[in-house]
């Protein structure tokens, strides 16, 4: 994909890229309210939801198109940028006539290529800056394609949004961040801005500031955080919107990391940290290739004596105490408890390979 870099998407904005306001636009007087106090906090791209996806029914379900001739006054009236929300063409030709600045579409529409496919068609010849929030699930593949089919279209001002995935088993956030996914997307389209939306990830207003911080940490290039002038009595998301005030405080105290340093002096110490790694890296390596070895000994030994790959006494004592040296190594226990769940996959996957009878095993013998 050939990205137009942020810069060069004219919205005169700061380091990182801020977007704020509220969930949903719900009268002409909360919108005026809560953007003419951003504005005085130095926001200059305001958010706002228009027409709402709802998990449930009989929830508020956005204002819909009379919303957007609020908005156009309070572009007008205060010099703001604003983005909004868009799930079907018809979505896309209103919010373009309306004269919307940023569009992007959110993750109950990434999850659908036909929804995403449609989007992308009536943007042909439209040149605007298109923002994909990443699928509900923790799909990668689906957020790239849906960025594609945005890109095929012709649009290279093209951002994606990370709001996190949808997890039942997740006891503190509303979406998991799984920051793995995010990374890799970085990895892979370094040019592609990144912007973080810790209010759905978080779900509630307490957390955001960590989030927030978590993500410019991770090099993002801006963050999209849900304001309300009064967000206790707001129509969706109360939990989790920041008062405009509230959310000044939180900018202010957020830290910005550069990707890189100019000092010379810090890059090479890096560099020598770095050297360490690369060699501890190495150990690793042949650590787990010895450990891969054994295991092949023992399938070897599994696959002539009639036993079963899967010993679960024997799994649960090395799960366990392996978690336990990592305490007493300072290395953290629920790391070493996904890495050993993952080590002993392979050696299912390996001894099953073994007993499965294939050719290569059965000359081999058990030293
Ligand atoms: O102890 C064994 O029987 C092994 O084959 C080794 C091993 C392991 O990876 O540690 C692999 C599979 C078993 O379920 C238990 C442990």
């Amino acid at each position: 994909m050939k990205i137009n870099k942020l810069e060069n998407w004219n919205l005169q904005e700061s380091n990182p890229l801020i977007i704020a306001g509220p969930c949903s636009v719900e009268t002409p007087q909360q919108l005026e309210k809560t953007v003419e106090v951003l504005v005085n906090n130095g926001i200059r791209i305001i958010r706002g939801g228009v027409w709402k996806p709802r998990t449930r029914p009989n929830s508020f379900e956005g204002v819909g198109s009379p919303a957007l001739s609020w908005i156009r006054d309070i572009k007008s009236k205060y010099g703001v940028k604003f983005a909004i929300e868009v799930a079907s063409p018809q979505h896309v030709e209103e919010a373009l006539q309306a004269g919307m600045d940023i569009l992007w579409i959110g993750a109950r529409s990434t999850v659908n290529p036909f929804t995403v496919q449609e989007i992308a068609n009536s943007l042909k010849g439209v040149d605007i800056p298109i923002l994909v929030k990443n699928p509900v699930n923790p799909d990668l593949a689906l957020w790239i394609g849906a960025l594609e089919r945005i890109h095929h279209a012709g649009i290279d001002k093209l951002g994606a949004i990370h709001r996190g995935f949808s997890n039942f088993n997740d006891e503190i956030f509303r979406n998991s961040p799984t920051w793995q996914i995010p990374l890799e997307l970085r990895t892979r389209y370094p040019e592609l801005p990144l912007i973080n939306d810790p209010s759905h990830i978080c779900g509630r207003r307490d957390l955001i500031s960590q989030i927030s911080q978590m993500a410019l940490d991770l090099n993002f290039d801006g963050l999209m955080i849900e304001s309300h002038i009064d967000p206790e009595n707001a129509w969706s998301d109360a939990a989790q919107q920041l008062t405009p005030y509230a959310l000044s405080e939180l900018l202010n105290t957020l830290e910005t990391r550069f990707p890189t340093t100019d000092n010379p002096v810090l890059e090479s110490q890096l560099e020598v940290i770095r050297q360490h790694i690369d060699d501890v890296d190495r150990d690793l390596l042949e650590m787990l290739s010895r450990r891969m070895r054994l295991v092949e000994k023992a399938g070897i030994y599994k696959k002539k004596n009639n036993v079963a790959i899967f010993q679960m006494e024997r799994w649960k004592k090395v799960f366990e105490s392996r978690q336990e040296w990592a305490k007493s190594l300072q290395v953290n226990p629920e790391f070493i408890k996904e890495l050993f769940n993952l080590i002993h996959t392979e050696s299912i996957k390996k001894q099953e390979e073994i007993i499965s009878n294939k050719e290569k095993w059965e000359d081999r013998t058990m030293d």
